[in-house]
C-alpha cells in the first residue's frame, strides 16, 4: 500500500539529508509507528506520502503507483483516498462539528444525501453523538481531536496518515484516540502514525519503524518505542 524504495530526501540549504536511503514496505491494513527523535525524519516520510513533499532520489509508491510520477491534476484525488490527523486538530474554527466532518465530503463530491447519512453515523462512531451542533472552541482537545479523526475517516480513505495525534492529548485522551485509530484500522485502512509517545507504542504492540537521522535503524513487528526507557 505504501513502499519506500531507498527514498532520500534533502531540502535546499539544508545539511544532511532528512531521509536517507529509506526504504519500507506497509502492506494493506497494517498499523505501522513511525517513531525517532525529534528531527529524525518523521514528518519529511510522512509528507512524501502525501506529495506535500519529493523525494531528491528514490521512490514512493502508494497505493501502486509512484507518486513522484503523478500528474499533477491527479494528486488531489492521491490526497483524497488519504486521511489525515495532525497533532494540532487543524478545524475550521467558524464551522460546527457536523459542517467540519461534511465538508470533507463537499469537496470530494458527495451528494447531500450521502452526507446527511455519513455525518452523523461517523460522529458516533467516534462517540460525539450530541455535540454536532457544537463549535470547535466549545469542545475539549480529545473532542476536537475526535472531529479531526471523523473528518478523516467520514470518506473511508485507504490509508490514514496521523503525525504525533496525541502530542496535545493528557494520557487518558490519548488512550481513547488510539482506541478508535485501532478500530478504524480494523476497517481495513492502513494507518501510519509518527509519535514521540512510548506508552502507547508499548501498549499497542504494533509495527515500529524506527528512524534515526534519517536513516531506519529499527522495523519490528509487534514493537516497542525503543530498547531503553
Ligand atoms: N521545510 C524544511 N526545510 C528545511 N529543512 C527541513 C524542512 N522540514 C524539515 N527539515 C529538516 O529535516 C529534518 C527532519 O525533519 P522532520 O520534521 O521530518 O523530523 P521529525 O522526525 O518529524 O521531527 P519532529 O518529531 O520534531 O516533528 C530536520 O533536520 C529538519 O530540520
Amino acid at each position: 500500500m505504501i513502499r519506500f524504495e531507498k527514498v532520500s530526501k534533502s531540502y535546499p540549504g539544508g545539511g544532511a539529508p532528512a531521509l536517507d536511503q529509506v526504504s519500507i514496505d506497509v502492506e494493506k491494513g497494517e498499523f505501522v509507528f513511525l517513531v525517532g527523535a525529534s528531527g529524525s525524519g518523521k514528518s519529511t516520510a510522512l509528507r512524501l506520502v502525501l506529495r506535500e513533499a519529493r523525494p531528491t532520489s528514490g521512490r514512493v509508491y502508494v497505493a501502486g503507483k509512484e507518486i513522484n510520477r503523478l500528474a499533477g491534476w491527479k494528486v488531489p484525488r492521491l490526497r483524497r483516498q488519504i486521511g489525515t490527523v495532525f497533532q494540532d486538530f487543524r478545524l475550521l474554527p467558524n464551522k460546527t462539528v457536523a459542517e467540519n466532518v461534511a465538508f470533507a465530503l463537499q469537496v470530494t463530491g458527495y451528494s447531500p444525501k450521502e452526507i446527511r447519512s455519513r455525518v452523523p453515523e461517523t460522529l458516533e462512531m467516534v462517540g460525539l453523538d450530541g455535540k454536532a451542533d457544537r463549535m470547535p472552541d466549545e469542545l475539549s482537545g480529545g473532542e476536537q481531536q475526535r472531529v479531526a479523526v471523523a473528518r478523516a475517516f467520514v470518506t473511508r480513505p485507504m490509508i490514514l496518515v496521523a503525525d504525533e495525534p496525541t502530542g496535545n492529548l493528557d494520557p487518558g485522551t490519548t488512550v481513547g484516540i488510539m482506541k478508535l485509530l485501532d478500530r478504524i484500522n480494523r476497517t481495513g485502512t492502513t494507518v501510519l502514525m509518527a509519535t514521540h509517545d512510548h506508552g502507547i507504542v508499548d501498549q499497542m504492540r504494533k509495527r515500529v519503524v524506527e528512524l534515526e537521522h534519517g536513516q531506519v535503524v529499527r522495523d519490528q513487528d509487534r514493537g516497542v518505542y525503543g530498547f531503553q526507557h
